[in-house]
């Protein structure tokens, strides 16, 4: 990793992050209070059992206490608003996660509108997702978007005044990222181009951007001739693509064609271990924050 000096180290800023959470962790556990994480997880998709893994693992490590109910792919949204209601009235449990994506028969807006908004560390409540809008600080940021912020400022990268074109318009990274990104002073100030798959010239869109956040789930979307010289570019993509020769028969591919946009970006998220390291420690930080609103 040495060897390529633009990059943005994902795991060792998430890490950072993580650290600064054990003292407050410890102060939790000095009053008593042990803060708690559970996941509900619906159906076998096999990222998501990735996923919700390393977030148990994450808690485990910082001294979070977690448990995931595992749900049947069959259950009914009625079921599932059930187990939420019940979990929203367990005070043991501070944060509580619904992994996406859920199967096509439940409404990710009835399941998201369900989990108590201070406890919804996604970020994902109406009510969360309207604070941000406003830019009022009392509620939780969704964690990828929040993580794109903390990486960013922990990079040295201002965007004060910078163009940022972000791919994607979907409701947990495009829009509350372009939300978050042209708030007012402190860590603000940007122009955003939110792009999507009909945005006519997205290539002349891209080269224009200061910052670039590619967002929209296509492998190796974003490609060299897509990105001025210098600019700072943040892969978020998360695509399983198969793959024989790995472990798990498939691998991780970004939304940037990496090895040839990386001579041509200023500096550059590496995928994996850019944005996805700090998905999980906001996920941590919004979960220490919530046991600390919850108990204080
Ligand atoms: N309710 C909900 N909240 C989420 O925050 C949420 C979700 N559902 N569904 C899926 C997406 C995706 N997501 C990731 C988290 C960590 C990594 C991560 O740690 N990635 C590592 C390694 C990835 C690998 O190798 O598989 C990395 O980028 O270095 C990736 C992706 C959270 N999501």
């Amino acid at each position: 990793m040495t060897a390529f000096p633009n990059l943005i180290d994902g795991r060792a800023i998430a890490a950072q992050v993580l650290a600064e959470l054990q003292p407050r962790i410890r102060a939790l556990h000095d009053r008593g209070v042990q803060p708690g994480l559970v996941f509900v997880r619906v159906g076998e998709d096999p990222a998501s059992k990735v996923y919700v893994g390393r977030k148990e693992k994450a808690a485990a490590e910082l001294g979070i206490r977690s448990h995931t109910h595992v749900l049947p792919e069959t259950t009914t949204e009625t079921e599932l608003l059930a187990l939420l209601e019940r979990l929203n009235r367990d005070e043991t449990w501070h944060g509580i996660l619904v992994q996406a994506p859920l199967p096509r028969h439940i409404r990710p807006e009835r399941v998201y509108s369900t989990i108590r908004p201070d406890k919804d560390v996604d970020g994902f409540h109406p009510l969360n997702m309207g604070r941000l809008l406003l830019g009022d600080p009392g509620g939780f940021v969704p964690c990828t978007p929040a993580g794109i912020q903390e990486l960013l400022v922990r990079a040295g990268i201002s965007w004060e005044g910078a163009h940022v074109v972000i791919l994607g318009r979907g409701n947990i990274v495009g829009k509350p990222l372009a939300a978050l990104l042209c708030q007012k002073a402190p860590r603000a100030n940007a122009t955003i181009t939110l792009c999507h798959s009909a945005t006519r010239d997205l290539a002349g869109h891209c080269r224009r951007a200061d910052i670039l956040v590619a967002a929209m789930g296509v492998p190796e979307f974003v490609r060299a001739p897509m990105v001025r010289p210098g600019a700072v570019v943040v892969d978020v993509g998360v695509n399983r693509v198969p793959d024989p020769a790995r472990p798990g028969g498939s691998r991780l591919v970004g939304d940037v064609a990496f090895a040839e946009v990386q001579p041509v970006a200023g500096r550059i998220t590496p995928n994996p271990g850019g944005v996805g390291p700090m998905t999980i420690a906001m996920l941590m930080q919004n979960t220490v924050r919530a046991a600390e609103i919850l108990t204080g």
